[in-house]
């Protein structure tokens, strides 16, 4: 890879996601100054970016664009950036749901494209991201995935339509698990024990749960079963989740949903 960093970013919509990815990738060594945001609100600009409210002629060719918009605001931005020349820029999208061929029609103009799927944990460097692209060369594809890969890790998709599933996984997990764990402290409440106490002892127990199962040759499922002494407190829980398998059945309800959601966004 001769490079890491592209030598111009040009950000549209600098909000949760595409900010916390610019101030992880500055924090390694991207240079301010080669950043152009547009967006009217950033969140924590560093010195030396250039900030604009909207697009303006001025902007010069960028090599990467950098969308960080909702999707629903595409239609928004595609008339303003017609006028840009992006005849040499890799547009990189992290819209949900919005295939490359929707894109290549909303900005026809561009040289190539890629779609990321981060999540949240992109803010403490521990996103997984998923990477799809239409033919780029090989270096521009390992700059995408090392650039990803800084930022947590990074793992290609062979087929588009795995994105759908891949944000209704990776992409929305977060916030699954940040319910769940919301729900394990009001379980405690409901049992007796103080609110502050209850979120603290949930949180800490999801801390070490995920870590130890991170680092254990041990699969979740055979772990959990480590966790349950037969006849025990957590047998007696276990099967609570388990009857008519009202766990599985439950998220795999709410990750179709997900990808379901993220198909309608794209039409
Ligand atoms: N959040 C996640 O966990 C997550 C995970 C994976 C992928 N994504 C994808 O990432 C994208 C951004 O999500 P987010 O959570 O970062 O959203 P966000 O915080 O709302 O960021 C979007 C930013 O774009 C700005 N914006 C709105 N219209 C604009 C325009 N015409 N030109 C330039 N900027 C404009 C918004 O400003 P205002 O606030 O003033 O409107 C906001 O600062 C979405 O497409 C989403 O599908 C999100
Ligand atoms: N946040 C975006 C959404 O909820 C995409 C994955 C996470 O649509």
């Amino acid at each position: 890879m001769s490079k890491l960093f592209p030598q111009s970013l040009l950000v549209i919509g600098s909000g949760n996601m595409a900010g916390a990815m610019l101030r992880g990738w500055f924090a390694r060594g991207l240079d301010p100054a080669s950043v152009t945001i547009v967006d009217p609100s950033p969140r924590d600009l560093p010195e030396g970016v250039r900030h604009l409210t909207a697009i303006e002629a001025s902007i010069s060719a960028p090599e990467w664009l950098l969308l960080g918009i909702k999707p629903q605001m595409l239609p928004d931005v595609v008339s303003q950036v017609a006028s840009l020349d992006l005849s040499e820029t890799l547009l990189v999208s992290m819209l949900a749901g919005i295939e490359i061929t929707a894109l290549r029609s909303a900005v026809p103009h561009v040289r190539a494209i890629a779609r990321i799927m981060p999540n949240m944990a992109i803010g403490i460097g521990q996103s997984v991201t998923a990477l799809f692209a239409e033919a780029l060369a090989q270096p521009e594809q390992e700059q995408l995935e090392a650039l990803f890969a800084m930022l947590g890790s990074a793992e290609w998709l062979t087929d588009e339509s795995q994105m759908h599933l891949v944000t209704a996984l990776s992409g929305s997990g977060p916030a699954y698990l940040f319910r769940f764990i919301d729900a394990l402290g009001k379980g405690a409440q409901a049992l007796g024990m103080p609110a502050d106490q209850a979120s603290r002892f949930a949180l800490a127990m999801v801390r070490g749960s995920a870590e130890l199962a991170y680092q254990s040759p041990e699969s979740p499922a055979q772990l959990a079963e480590r966790v349950a002494s037969p006849g025990g407190t957590t047998r007696a829980a276990l099967n609570v989740f388990d009857a008519d398998d009202a766990l599985e059945r439950l998220v795999a309800e709410a990750m179709a949903a997900a990808a379901r959601r993220s198909v309608e966004l794209g039409q």
